[in-house]
């Protein structure tokens, strides 16, 4: 049985970069967000990226991006997966995805059953679906709030593209949100944090074994 694979998010420091290849982690997370505590400048971003090993897959999230920001990151941060983190249609997901020859990792907000629908207009064009938990009506950010939505409705869900879970993951919680909904794949940020935007090499290292640990259910 494949291990569960693991997306850490909001990488900062080359010290996280290095802590989340060592842990075991398959995808390394860079956000461009201002407003984030965790936003990295694209020249930041290059450098954390090339650090990178060979087999971390480095993502660069943005959220309703221009072409001209996407080109600007593109040109210099050598990047292997886009997530599109904002309420981009699926024709703009499906114009990104032609226009940089990237696969495509689309995030959908989810807090009750109704908002899964949305994820169906996207099977066709993304090369995977982020299922994350809705954003609060308040919230700063859309993404990275460290909040939970119920796993019982993602609860041995397919979605017709891989698909990864995330919000409000912790160490202690991973194996249970595996075990509940049979997803192959988490993401984390806020879980794997000592203070917003600060990640912590030892709670990444705990988050990848407790996932990588999980009793996956068989598919039916
Ligand atoms: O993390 C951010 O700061 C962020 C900012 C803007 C858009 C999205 C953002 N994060 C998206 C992610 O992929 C997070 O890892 C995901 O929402 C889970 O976050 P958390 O609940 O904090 O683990």
């Amino acid at each position: 049985m494949q291990d569960v694979r693991v997306k850490i998010c909001g990488l900062t420091r080359a010290a996280d970069v290095e802590a989340v290849a060592e842990a075991g982690a398959s995808y390394a997370g860079f956000v461009f967000f201002p407003k984030s505590p965790r936003n990295v400048s694209v020249a930041q971003a290059r450098e954390l990226a090339v650090l990178a090993p060979v087999g971390l897959a480095k993502v660069g999230l943005v959220v309703n991006p221009t072409d001209a920001l996407l080109d600007e990151i593109l040109a210099e941060v050598p990047l292997d997966i886009i997530q599109l983190h904002g309420a981009e249609s699926p024709e703009r997901v499906a114009e990104v995805r032609a226009r940089y020859g990237l696969p495509v990792m689309k995030a959908v907000g989810v807090a009750e059953e109704a908002d899964l629908a949305k994820v169906a207009s996207y099977q066709g064009v993304a090369d995977q679906i982020l299922i994350d938990a809705k954003p609060p009506k308040e919230a700063d950010l859309p993404g990275g709030n460290g909040l939970a939505f119920d796993w019982r409705l993602v609860a041995g869900r397919r979605f017709g593209k891989p698909w990864m879970l995330a919000g409000g993951l912790t160490p202690e919680n991973v194996g249970t949100a595996v075990a509940m909904t049979g997803v192959r794949q988490v993401d984390v940020s806020s879980g794997v944090e000592s203070a917003p935007g600060v990640k912590d090499a030892g709670t990444i290292r705990a988050f990848v074994e407790a996932a990588r640990g999980a009793k996956v259910p068989p598919r039916l």
